[in-house]
């Protein structure tokens, strides 16, 4: 069994109809996703907001084939990045951790010790940091060491984020070429970036860097594209009634239409595979919202998935970390 592991961080989907409503359930009982000041509040509420959810979560989830593509996509992530590692002369074995669904942080972590890994690396599948995602499951995994001697003698080595690196500027880049080459007149086409938000006050108050690192990913991959396009960046999948990062993706969709945009390429930004928010919010959702608003030529550039250009630089991130870290 290799000595060294790599986990992959995720939030997982659920798999089924009937999974909709505990994997809700176990989002929102997680603090770092929804604050409830006092904690004794935080499981009943959070079971009140996921049954008030779930027709609507099912429904979105029917829309794409009855359950989330997440853990499929990740798995085979993790295949590619262990060939790409291997290729590069490491052998190491790949988990797939997720916050919220199976196969669940807790489990990988099982697995982990069972093999004897020595030297773990932790590769959280989002580009940009953000208490809610990376953190989160970072946090889960600092309690976990916490209370385990036989965990404490393996070295963890945790990568916050890596949404700057040229090799991922590269590949976003290479999948908005792609998409803007789909249209007939591509220069004229209006490229919306579109982000996973998250709510205003982590920003304000909790010093979130999410917000940052999305604007500088944005201008990272325009300046890398090296195209003359105009584009915008907005944040969509707000949830409840607090305020979100602003723009919001359905006003900007209005707006750029009041504005004369006939063409628009929406590019998913917080997300590295297919899952609800590309398949259903863009393709589905906002796909109807340009159309009433008379943006007709409206298409999604694909999310990053296997790209090789993706995968090839993240088997160099883990090996530049390996090496950072070894003695
Ligand atoms: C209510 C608070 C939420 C915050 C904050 C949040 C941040 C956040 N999420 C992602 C990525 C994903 N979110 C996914 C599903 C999902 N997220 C929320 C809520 C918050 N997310 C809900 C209620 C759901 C369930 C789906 C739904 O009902 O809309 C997923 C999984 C999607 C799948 O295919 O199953 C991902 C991935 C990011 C990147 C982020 C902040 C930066
Ligand atoms: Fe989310
Ligand atoms: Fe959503």
């Amino acid at each position: 069994m290799a000595e060294v592991g790599v986990l992959l961080l995720n939030l997982g989907g659920p798999d089924r109809q009937e999974d909709v409503k505990p994997f809700l359930y176990n989002l929102f009982a997680d603090p770092e996703i929804i604050r409830i000041p006092f904690a004794p509040l935080q499981k009943p509420l959070a079971w009140l907001i996921a049954t008030s959810r779930a027709p609507k979560s099912r429904r979105n989830y029917q829309a794409i084939g009855g359950g989330s593509p997440l853990r499929a996509m990740t798995e085979q992530q993790g295949r590619v990045l262990k060939k790409a590692l291997a290729s590069r002369g490491l052998d190491a074995q790949i988990y797939v951790g997720m916050r919220y669904w199976h196969p669940f942080t807790e489990e990988a972590v099982r697995q982990i010790k069972a093999d004897g890994v020595r030297r773990l690396v932790l590769l959280p599948l989002y580009p940009q940091y953000s208490i809610s995602t990376s953190g989160s499951s970072l946090k889960l995994l600092d309690q976990l060491w916490a209370r385990d001697a036989q965990l404490k003698s393996i070295e963890r080595i945790a990568i916050n984020s890596w949404y700057s690196r040229p090799g991922y500027i590269k590949a976003m880049g290479e999948r908005v070429r792609e998409g803007l080459d789909r249209f007939d007149d591509p220069d004229r086409v209006h490229i919306l970036f579109s982000a996973h938000g998250v709510p205003r006050s982590y920003v304000d108050q909790d010093g979130d860097p999410y917000q940052r690192q999305t604007e500088e990913t944005v201008d990272l991959v325009m300046g890398a594209l090296g195209r003359p396009n105009a584009h915008s960046l907005a944040y969509q999948s707000r949830v409840g009634p607090v305020e979100w990062l602003k723009p919001y993706t359905e006003e900007t969709i209005n707006e750029l239409a009041q504005k004369g945009v006939r063409s628009l390429l929406a590019v998913p930004v917080s997300f590295v595979s297919e899952h609800i928010e590309t398949l259903q919010e863009i393709e589905i959702e906002y796909r109807e919202v340009a159309e009433a608003a008379g943006i007709h030529d409206f298409r999604r550039a694909k999310a990053l998935n296997v790209s090789k250009t993706f995968i090839d630089d993240l088997a160099e991130l883990v090996i530049e970390n390996l090496g950072v870290y070894s003695r």
